[in-house]
Protein backbone atom coordinates (compact mmCIF):
# COMPACT_ATOMS: atom_id res chain seq x y z
CA UNK A 1 0.00 0.00 0.00
CA UNK A 2 1.42 3.81 -1.25
CA UNK A 3 2.05 5.22 2.22
CA UNK A 4 -0.50 7.93 3.02
CA UNK A 5 -0.21 11.24 1.57
CA UNK A 6 1.11 14.10 3.75
CA UNK A 7 -1.67 15.84 5.65
CA UNK A 8 -1.37 19.41 4.17
CA UNK A 9 -3.16 21.89 6.14
CA UNK A 10 -2.24 24.83 3.29
CA UNK A 11 0.05 26.96 5.83
CA UNK A 12 3.16 27.32 3.93
CA UNK A 13 6.38 25.48 5.62
CA UNK A 14 7.43 28.59 8.24
CA UNK A 15 10.63 29.00 6.53
CA UNK A 16 8.40 30.06 3.36
CA UNK A 17 6.10 32.15 4.77
CA UNK A 18 6.30 35.88 3.94
CA UNK A 19 7.89 37.80 6.89
CA UNK A 20 5.20 40.47 7.62
CA UNK A 21 6.69 43.14 9.88
CA UNK A 22 4.27 45.19 11.89
CA UNK A 23 3.47 48.22 10.76
CA UNK A 24 5.20 50.74 13.19
CA UNK A 25 2.08 52.62 15.09
CA UNK A 26 1.48 56.35 13.33
CA UNK A 27 3.01 58.85 15.48
CA UNK A 28 0.40 61.35 16.87
CA UNK A 29 0.04 64.98 16.64
CA UNK A 30 -2.70 66.50 19.05
CA UNK A 31 -4.38 69.67 17.72
CA UNK A 32 -6.87 71.90 18.38
CA UNK A 33 -10.41 69.66 17.12
CA UNK A 34 -12.96 69.06 15.66
CA UNK A 35 -12.44 68.40 12.32
CA UNK A 36 -12.23 71.95 10.51
CA UNK A 37 -10.72 74.62 12.78
CA UNK A 38 -7.52 76.58 11.51
CA UNK A 39 -5.65 73.98 13.59
CA UNK A 40 -6.27 71.28 11.70
CA UNK A 41 -4.83 73.25 8.66
CA UNK A 42 -1.34 74.02 10.35
CA UNK A 43 -1.32 70.18 11.85
CA UNK A 44 -1.31 68.76 8.07
CA UNK A 45 1.61 71.52 7.40
CA UNK A 46 3.51 70.07 10.01
CA UNK A 47 2.54 66.40 9.13
CA UNK A 48 3.72 66.89 5.51
CA UNK A 49 6.65 68.51 6.67
CA UNK A 50 7.40 65.96 9.63
CA UNK A 51 7.88 63.55 6.66
CA UNK A 52 6.71 60.20 9.04
CA UNK A 53 3.40 58.28 9.28
CA UNK A 54 1.35 60.59 11.85
CA UNK A 55 -2.42 60.34 12.90
CA UNK A 56 -3.69 63.52 13.54
CA UNK A 57 -5.93 63.57 17.12
CA UNK A 58 -8.00 66.51 17.61
CA UNK A 59 -8.41 68.06 21.18
CA UNK A 60 -11.07 70.00 23.22
CA UNK A 61 -9.00 72.93 24.17
CA UNK A 62 -6.02 74.38 23.42
CA UNK A 63 -4.62 73.07 27.30
CA UNK A 64 -5.67 69.94 26.72
CA UNK A 65 -3.34 69.53 23.74
CA UNK A 66 -0.89 70.89 25.96
CA UNK A 67 -1.36 68.18 28.46
CA UNK A 68 -2.13 65.43 26.01
CA UNK A 69 1.00 63.07 25.99
CA UNK A 70 1.14 62.78 22.16
CA UNK A 71 4.83 63.08 20.71
CA UNK A 72 3.56 66.53 18.59
CA UNK A 73 1.20 69.10 19.78
CA UNK A 74 0.41 72.19 17.44
CA UNK A 75 -0.75 75.38 18.92
CA UNK A 76 -1.69 78.92 17.93
CA UNK A 77 0.88 81.03 19.26
CA UNK A 78 -0.32 84.87 17.49
CA UNK A 79 -2.29 86.85 15.24
CA UNK A 80 -2.14 89.39 13.14
CA UNK A 81 -5.04 91.55 14.67
CA UNK A 82 -5.22 89.69 18.34
CA UNK A 83 -1.47 89.28 19.11
CA UNK A 84 -0.75 86.58 21.57
CA UNK A 85 -3.12 83.63 21.79
CA UNK A 86 -3.24 83.63 25.66
CA UNK A 87 -4.64 79.77 26.36
CA UNK A 88 -0.91 78.67 24.61
CA UNK A 89 1.09 81.21 26.28
CA UNK A 90 -0.25 80.02 29.59
CA UNK A 91 0.50 76.18 28.49
CA UNK A 92 4.11 77.23 27.76
CA UNK A 93 4.70 79.33 30.56
CA UNK A 94 2.94 77.20 33.28
CA UNK A 95 6.14 74.96 33.94
CA UNK A 96 7.13 78.51 35.20
CA UNK A 97 4.95 77.75 38.31
CA UNK A 98 6.31 75.86 41.47
CA UNK A 99 4.56 72.91 40.22
CA UNK A 100 4.57 71.44 36.76
CA UNK A 101 0.96 71.36 35.56
CA UNK A 102 1.76 68.55 33.23
CA UNK A 103 1.82 65.00 34.58
CA UNK A 104 5.28 63.88 35.40
CA UNK A 105 5.08 60.78 33.01
CA UNK A 106 4.79 63.33 30.00
CA UNK A 107 7.93 64.49 28.77
CA UNK A 108 8.10 68.45 28.59
CA UNK A 109 7.54 69.60 25.18
CA UNK A 110 10.06 71.34 23.26
CA UNK A 111 9.38 73.89 20.05
CA UNK A 112 10.96 72.34 16.62
CA UNK A 113 8.95 74.29 13.75
CA UNK A 114 6.61 76.89 13.04
CA UNK A 115 4.13 77.95 10.32
CA UNK A 116 1.85 80.73 9.48
CA UNK A 117 -1.86 80.75 8.21
CA UNK A 118 -3.74 83.40 6.48
CA UNK A 119 -7.12 83.47 8.57
CA UNK A 120 -10.42 84.22 6.79
CA UNK A 121 -13.56 83.99 8.38
CA UNK A 122 -16.88 82.64 7.83
CA UNK A 123 -20.00 83.88 9.55
CA UNK A 124 -22.32 80.79 9.41
CA UNK A 125 -25.59 79.66 10.91
CA UNK A 126 -28.03 76.56 10.44
CA UNK A 127 -30.18 76.35 6.75
CA UNK A 128 -32.92 78.91 7.11
CA UNK A 129 -31.37 81.79 9.78
CA UNK A 130 -31.00 85.43 8.55
CA UNK A 131 -28.48 87.62 9.81
CA UNK A 132 -31.52 89.51 11.19
CA UNK A 133 -32.50 86.52 13.68
CA UNK A 134 -29.06 86.32 14.62
CA UNK A 135 -29.12 86.92 18.47
CA UNK A 136 -25.71 85.12 19.59
CA UNK A 137 -22.21 84.54 17.87
CA UNK A 138 -20.20 81.74 19.31
CA UNK A 139 -16.61 80.60 18.30
CA UNK A 140 -13.13 81.04 19.45
CA UNK A 141 -12.22 84.07 21.18
CA UNK A 142 -9.60 84.91 18.80
CA UNK A 143 -12.05 84.80 15.97
CA UNK A 144 -14.17 87.02 18.19
CA UNK A 145 -11.78 89.75 18.74
CA UNK A 146 -10.37 89.47 15.22
CA UNK A 147 -14.14 89.91 14.17
CA UNK A 148 -15.08 92.53 16.76
CA UNK A 149 -15.85 95.73 14.16
CA UNK A 150 -17.66 93.37 11.71
CA UNK A 151 -19.93 92.16 14.88
CA UNK A 152 -20.51 95.78 16.16
CA UNK A 153 -21.41 97.10 12.48
CA UNK A 154 -23.59 94.15 12.05
CA UNK A 155 -24.61 92.57 14.79
CA UNK A 156 -24.49 94.93 17.82
CA UNK A 157 -27.10 93.12 19.84
CA UNK A 158 -26.18 89.33 19.82
CA UNK A 159 -24.01 88.15 22.51
CA UNK A 160 -20.28 86.94 21.92
CA UNK A 161 -19.62 83.61 23.24
CA UNK A 162 -16.54 82.42 23.75
CA UNK A 163 -15.89 78.81 22.40
CA UNK A 164 -13.07 76.45 22.85
CA UNK A 165 -12.56 76.10 19.22
CA UNK A 166 -14.51 77.74 15.64
CA UNK A 167 -15.28 74.22 14.41
CA UNK A 168 -16.49 73.49 17.55
CA UNK A 169 -19.01 76.28 17.95
CA UNK A 170 -20.39 75.24 14.17
CA UNK A 171 -20.80 71.96 15.62
CA UNK A 172 -22.82 73.95 18.37
CA UNK A 173 -24.94 75.09 16.32
CA UNK A 174 -26.65 71.42 15.72
CA UNK A 175 -26.92 70.71 19.44
CA UNK A 176 -29.41 74.19 19.52
CA UNK A 177 -32.28 73.73 17.00
CA UNK A 178 -34.32 75.95 17.81
CA UNK A 179 -31.79 78.81 18.94
CA UNK A 180 -31.03 81.60 16.40
CA UNK A 181 -27.75 81.78 17.30
CA UNK A 182 -23.90 81.76 14.19
CA UNK A 183 -20.52 80.94 14.76
CA UNK A 184 -17.04 82.11 13.35
CA UNK A 185 -15.26 79.70 11.31
CA UNK A 186 -12.86 78.89 8.73
CA UNK A 187 -14.09 78.39 5.16
CA UNK A 188 -12.85 74.40 5.67
CA UNK A 189 -15.57 74.46 8.79
CA UNK A 190 -18.10 75.62 6.47
CA UNK A 191 -17.37 73.33 3.29
CA UNK A 192 -18.12 70.86 5.74
CA UNK A 193 -21.53 71.46 6.80
CA UNK A 194 -22.21 73.63 3.78
CA UNK A 195 -25.59 71.39 3.11
CA UNK A 196 -27.01 72.30 6.25
CA UNK A 197 -25.22 75.59 7.13
CA UNK A 198 -26.22 79.49 5.53
CA UNK A 199 -23.21 81.27 4.74
CA UNK A 200 -23.96 84.84 6.49
CA UNK A 201 -20.58 86.88 5.59
CA UNK A 202 -17.81 85.69 4.38
CA UNK A 203 -14.10 87.83 5.52
CA UNK A 204 -15.43 88.91 9.01
CA UNK A 205 -11.77 89.71 10.48
CA UNK A 206 -10.82 93.32 10.17
CA UNK A 207 -8.52 93.17 7.73
CA UNK A 208 -7.50 91.01 4.62
CA UNK A 209 -4.40 89.66 5.91
CA UNK A 210 -4.90 88.24 8.64
CA UNK A 211 -2.59 85.64 10.05
CA UNK A 212 -2.17 83.46 12.38
CA UNK A 213 1.04 81.47 13.45
CA UNK A 214 1.01 78.36 14.98
CA UNK A 215 3.83 76.44 16.88
CA UNK A 216 5.08 72.33 16.65
CA UNK A 217 6.10 71.08 19.60
CA UNK A 218 7.43 67.27 20.76
CA UNK A 219 7.81 65.28 23.40
CA UNK A 220 10.60 62.58 21.41
CA UNK A 221 14.29 63.60 22.76
CA UNK A 222 16.43 64.38 19.58
CA UNK A 223 14.08 65.38 17.38
CA UNK A 224 15.88 67.39 14.81
CA UNK A 225 14.79 70.77 14.21
CA UNK A 226 12.22 70.69 11.26
CA UNK A 227 13.43 72.35 8.29
CA UNK A 228 11.09 75.96 7.38
CA UNK A 229 10.34 75.80 3.80
CA UNK A 230 10.57 79.55 3.49
CA UNK A 231 14.73 79.49 4.64
CA UNK A 232 14.42 82.14 7.13
CA UNK A 233 14.01 82.89 11.23
CA UNK A 234 16.40 81.14 13.55
CA UNK A 235 13.66 82.18 16.25
CA UNK A 236 13.89 81.10 19.74
CA UNK A 237 11.45 81.53 22.50
CA UNK A 238 12.83 81.99 25.81
CA UNK A 239 10.74 82.83 28.79
CA UNK A 240 11.79 84.98 32.07
CA UNK A 241 10.23 86.14 34.94
CA UNK A 242 11.91 89.61 34.63
CA UNK A 243 11.75 91.16 31.23
CA UNK A 244 15.35 92.95 31.87
CA UNK A 245 16.95 89.17 32.22
CA UNK A 246 16.62 89.56 28.51
CA UNK A 247 18.73 92.23 28.30
CA UNK A 248 21.47 91.50 30.34
CA UNK A 249 21.52 87.85 29.44
CA UNK A 250 21.26 88.20 25.69
CA UNK A 251 22.75 91.38 24.41
CA UNK A 252 26.48 90.14 24.83
CA UNK A 253 25.49 87.18 22.32
CA UNK A 254 23.89 89.24 19.73
CA UNK A 255 21.05 87.65 19.72
CA UNK A 256 17.87 90.45 18.80
CA UNK A 257 14.70 90.10 20.90
CA UNK A 258 11.98 90.44 18.18
CA UNK A 259 8.93 90.12 19.83
CA UNK A 260 7.16 89.62 23.46
CA UNK A 261 4.55 87.78 24.94
CA UNK A 262 3.68 88.60 28.39
CA UNK A 263 1.30 87.20 30.83
CA UNK A 264 0.45 87.73 34.71
CA UNK A 265 2.74 85.71 37.00
CA UNK A 266 0.84 83.92 40.29
CA UNK A 267 0.59 87.51 42.31
CA UNK A 268 2.40 85.63 45.21
CA UNK A 269 5.61 85.02 43.11
CA UNK A 270 6.79 88.65 43.22
CA UNK A 271 6.08 91.40 45.55
CA UNK A 272 5.16 93.81 42.67
CA UNK A 273 2.16 95.20 41.44
CA UNK A 274 2.54 93.80 38.03
CA UNK A 275 4.23 90.16 38.56
CA UNK A 276 4.95 88.55 34.94
CA UNK A 277 6.50 86.61 32.94
CA UNK A 278 7.51 87.07 29.80
CA UNK A 279 8.17 84.79 26.57
CA UNK A 280 10.32 86.61 24.37
CA UNK A 281 11.28 85.26 21.21
CA UNK A 282 14.85 85.80 19.55
CA UNK A 283 17.02 85.67 16.46
CA UNK A 284 19.63 83.74 17.25
CA UNK A 285 22.64 85.14 15.09
CA UNK A 286 25.21 82.88 13.79
CA UNK A 287 28.27 84.62 14.92
CA UNK A 288 30.41 82.30 12.17
CA UNK A 289 28.19 83.47 9.28
CA UNK A 290 27.39 86.84 10.24
CA UNK A 291 23.65 85.91 9.11
CA UNK A 292 20.46 84.53 10.91
CA UNK A 293 19.82 80.86 10.90
CA UNK A 294 17.37 78.67 9.45
CA UNK A 295 14.80 77.10 12.43
CA UNK A 296 12.60 77.66 15.13
CA UNK A 297 12.61 76.27 18.63
CA UNK A 298 11.87 77.55 22.11
CA UNK A 299 14.83 79.05 24.03
CA UNK A 300 15.73 79.03 27.72
CA UNK A 301 13.55 79.50 30.40
CA UNK A 302 15.34 82.17 32.99
CA UNK A 303 13.75 80.72 36.67
CA UNK A 304 13.43 82.90 39.83
CA UNK A 305 12.55 79.86 41.72
CA UNK A 306 15.20 77.27 41.11
CA UNK A 307 13.02 74.80 42.81
CA UNK A 308 10.67 74.84 39.98
CA UNK A 309 13.64 74.93 37.27
CA UNK A 310 14.17 71.00 39.82
CA UNK A 311 10.85 70.04 39.31
CA UNK A 312 10.28 71.19 35.35
CA UNK A 313 14.21 69.51 34.77
CA UNK A 314 13.56 66.42 36.51
CA UNK A 315 14.80 63.37 34.37
CA UNK A 316 11.86 62.64 31.97
CA UNK A 317 11.02 59.20 30.47
CA UNK A 318 12.67 58.53 27.10
CA UNK A 319 10.36 57.37 24.33
CA UNK A 320 12.26 55.77 21.41
CA UNK A 321 12.77 58.72 18.71
CA UNK A 322 12.35 57.58 15.01
CA UNK A 323 14.38 60.16 13.81
CA UNK A 324 18.29 61.04 13.96
CA UNK A 325 20.06 62.08 17.16
CA UNK A 326 20.12 66.24 16.88
CA UNK A 327 22.73 68.36 18.90
CA UNK A 328 20.10 70.63 19.23
CA UNK A 329 18.00 69.56 22.00
CA UNK A 330 20.47 68.80 24.90
CA UNK A 331 19.36 70.89 27.55
CA UNK A 332 20.88 74.78 28.40
CA UNK A 333 22.93 74.15 24.96
CA UNK A 334 22.03 75.95 21.39
CA UNK A 335 24.27 75.98 18.40
CA UNK A 336 25.74 79.46 18.87
CA UNK A 337 25.79 79.75 22.52
CA UNK A 338 28.79 78.60 24.76
CA UNK A 339 28.60 76.85 28.01
CA UNK A 340 30.34 79.80 29.77
CA UNK A 341 27.87 82.26 28.74
CA UNK A 342 25.07 79.86 29.96
CA UNK A 343 24.21 80.67 33.50
CA UNK A 344 23.65 77.91 36.13
CA UNK A 345 21.30 74.85 34.81
CA UNK A 346 18.85 75.58 38.21
CA UNK A 347 18.25 78.77 36.64
CA UNK A 348 17.82 78.42 32.91
CA UNK A 349 16.12 75.45 30.85
CA UNK A 350 14.40 74.93 26.96
CA UNK A 351 11.02 74.53 26.42
O1 LIG B 1 -10.53 77.47 16.66
C1 LIG B 1 -9.70 77.29 15.74
O2 LIG B 1 -10.03 77.01 14.58
C2 LIG B 1 -8.27 77.46 16.01
O3 LIG B 1 -7.47 76.80 15.44
C3 LIG B 1 -7.89 78.59 16.93
C4 LIG B 1 -7.91 79.83 16.12
C5 LIG B 1 -9.04 80.60 16.05
C6 LIG B 1 -9.03 81.74 15.26
C7 LIG B 1 -7.91 82.07 14.54
C8 LIG B 1 -6.79 81.29 14.61
C9 LIG B 1 -6.77 80.16 15.41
Amino acid sequence: MPPAPEFDAGVEPSAKRARLEPAAPALQLAYLGPEGTYGEQAARRFAHRLGVDVALVPCKSIASIYAHPAPFLCMPLENTLQGTVLETVDCLLSPLATKPRTPAAYRRPLAIADTVLRIDHQLVARRGVTLEQVEWVRSHEQALGQSRAFLDAYLPAARRVPWPSTAGAVASLFDAPNEPGAALCSSAAYEKDRWRLELLYSGTQAVKDNFTRFILLTRLPDVPVVPQPHGYGFTSLFACADPRALVSSHAQRSNIVVATHQRPAPANTAPEPFPRWVLAEVYERDPEQQDIGGTLWLGTFEMENPRAADAVNASQPQAPSPFAPSPFHSPFQSPYQSPAQTPTASHFYRI
